[in-house]
């Protein structure tokens, strides 16, 4: 059991009616991975992500934590085993500070001295303390998704999954998300879906490329994006 990967799918398949929208995925995330998984509109990669924090129980097909199988388990649950989720909805109460907002994700975990350092050094590691005081609801954008990134890493989970955390950010906001990510994978594993191949490019130590439900591709970044298959389905966007 020790030597389970991390993280595991096998076979996973989703379908909603007619359309299947993941058609029988394998993949595997080793400790310490920092994994983004790629493709164009429409190819699966929210569901597959969705099936991965239990927001979606799969048609068929296992998800496994560390061997142990958790697909279709509730999101609580999922959460609760250490896996921290950063979904494409938004997940703050506009009403709250950004210091409470974080200490709503400490104060499920820890007793309240021990939760409100630990809400510090979350707002602190994403660069973000001097906010701690603002009313998110009045926050950029840019400002509030670090916000959130601090929500998900307060509760120091093993693994987090970030559902296109670069959406909407600025050339500036989406360079320092990088350099952010890349250290948060010091000591969590983590996946990333994204469609900024530039991005992609920057942060990933390892690439799955979705297409029509299917893996395309898979392994280490620099082959994957370099592979003609690979630039073929981007062709026309931005794999140039
Ligand atoms: N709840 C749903 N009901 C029906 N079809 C869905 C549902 N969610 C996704 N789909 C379909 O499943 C397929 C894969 O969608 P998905 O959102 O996983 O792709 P994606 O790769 O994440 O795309 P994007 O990059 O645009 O977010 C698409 O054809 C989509 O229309």
């Amino acid at each position: 059991m020790t030597d389970a990967p991390l993280l595991e799918a096998e076979g996973l398949v989703m379908r909603f009616g007619g359309v299947t929208a993941v058609a029988g995925v394998d993949f595997s995330l080793g400790e310490g991975e920092l994994h983004c998984l790629v493709g164009p509109n429409g190819a699966g990669k929210s569901t597959f992500f969705k099936m991965l924090c239990g927001q979606l129980k799969p048609t068929a097909g296992d998800v496994r934590l560390r061997g142990r199988s958790i697909a279709g388990l509730p999101a609580s649950r999922i959460a609760r085993l250490g896996v921290g989720v950063k979904t494409q909805v938004p997940s703050l109460f506009d009403g709250l500070t950004a210091m409470a907002s974080v200490r709503v994700a400490t104060d499920a975990v820890l007793p309240p001295t021990l939760s409100k350092r630990r809400a510090e050094e979350a707002l602190e590691r994403m660069g973000v303390s001097r906010l701690a005081g603002h009313v998110v609801g009045r926050l950029a954008h840019g400002q509030r998704q670090l916000v959130e990134l601090a929500m998900v890493i307060a509760q120091k989970p093993d693994l987090i999954l970030l559902d296109e955390p670069a959406a909407g950010m600025t050339g500036a906001e989406v360079d320092r998300l990088g350099d952010l990510i890349v250290e948060l994978a010091r000591s969590s594993s983590v996946i990333v879906v994204e469609h900024d191949m530039a991005f992609i490019r920057r942060i990933a130590r390892t690439v799955t490329v979705f297409n029509q439900g299917r893996v395309l591709a898979q392994g280490p970044a620099a082959e994957v994006l370099a592979d003609s298959r690979v630039r073929d389905v981007y062709l026309g966007k931005d794999a140039a």
